[in-house]
């Protein structure tokens, strides 16, 4: 692995979905491929730090900054909801945050916005997550490429699924029904993740609609398997729910690791997801 020198990280989460930030903006240009190595190795949970994944505070030529997110398996994502969260919380209580400003993403640019704050530090964000797309094409799936996958079937030899595809700028398929375990879940989400219709692989969620304003998920995130929240693909189930008529514009989503407000609002197409951010820890990676 390239070696670089000591890296300084900052450990965040949002509702247990934790990352490593790292603020290379000052750092001179590092090859994709040793960021995946050291995502890989930071993100390990036993012979390294421990994390869903590690992103990068970077600089932009469009926006103030740009979050760049590794999963924990060296694969590099579009975007990652949890992750803005915390990232305009880490910009916020350094006072690098702007009201109204944009952070760069692989989803274009996307606002944040402080909503709460606790001794100045921020504690709940709302992001405006841009508007779904929903055409294979877009999604990054096999087949008619301007066609949609709504409550289409899903033949996993084992079993036959119905699934909605959504993209936040990275791939989602969701399934409606009772909530899947966290045994269901991994079985089912790594043969979804890697099936030969997703050539990108894809993110995979359990919903169940508990009423019209509330839904409950789990979640087998690309690159990083069970997760305890993954903000995109609330924001995608909310789109497929809404979608599917099971659902109302705006609910409450619960996730393992907690609880996020999702909108999708009808005039704008846009997604808003609403929900805490927190820092845990600072510290310096170093193989020796
Ligand atoms: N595993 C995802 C990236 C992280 C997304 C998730 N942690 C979120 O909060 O949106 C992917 O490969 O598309």
């Amino acid at each position: 692995m390239g070696q670089l020198e000591p890296l300084r990280f900052t450990k965040m989460h949002g509702l247990g979905n934790d990352y490593l930030f790292i603020d290379i903006r000052d750092m001179e240009e590092v090859p994709d491929d040793v960021w995946k190595d050291y995502a890989i190795k930071m993100s390990d949970r036993h012979f390294g730090v421990g994390s869903d994944g590690i992103i990068l505070i970077a600089p932009s030529k469009v926006a103030p900054v740009r979050m760049r997110i590794f999963n924990a398996d060296g694969s590099e994502s579009e975007m990652c909801g949890n992750g803005l969260r915390a990232m305009t919380k880490w910009l916020y209580d350094r006072g690098e945050f702007d009201p109204g400003q944009a952070i760069e993403t692989g989803a274009g640019l996307l606002y944040p916005e402080v909503l709460k704050t606790e001794e100045g530090r921020a504690s709940v964000i709302r992001v405006n997550m841009g508007v779904p797309r929903l055409t294979r094409h877009e999604i990054g799936m096999l087949g008619q490429g301007e066609s949609t996958c709504i409550d289409e079937p899903l033949d996993l030899d084992e079993t036959m699924l119905h699934i909605t595809c959504v993209s936040m700028g990275n791939p989602h398929v969701i399934i409606f029904g009772p909530l899947w375990d966290e045994q269901t879940m991994a079985r089912l989400g790594q043969k979804i993740e890697h099936h030969p219709m997703f050539p990108h692989r894809t993110n995979v969620h359990s919903v169940e609609v508990v009423d019209s304003h509330h839904l409950r998920m789990r979640h087998w995130e690309r690159g990083a398997g069970l997760t305890l929240a993954c903000g995109t693909g609330v924001s995608a189930a909310i789109v497929a729910a809404v979608l599917t008529e099971r659902v109302e514009r705006h609910a409450t989503i619960s996730v393992p690791g907690g609880t996020l407000e999702a909108s999708w609002d009808e005039g704008t197409g846009v997604v808003y997801l609403t929900g805490t951010a927190q820092e845990i820890c600072q510290g310096v990676f170093e193989l020796r």
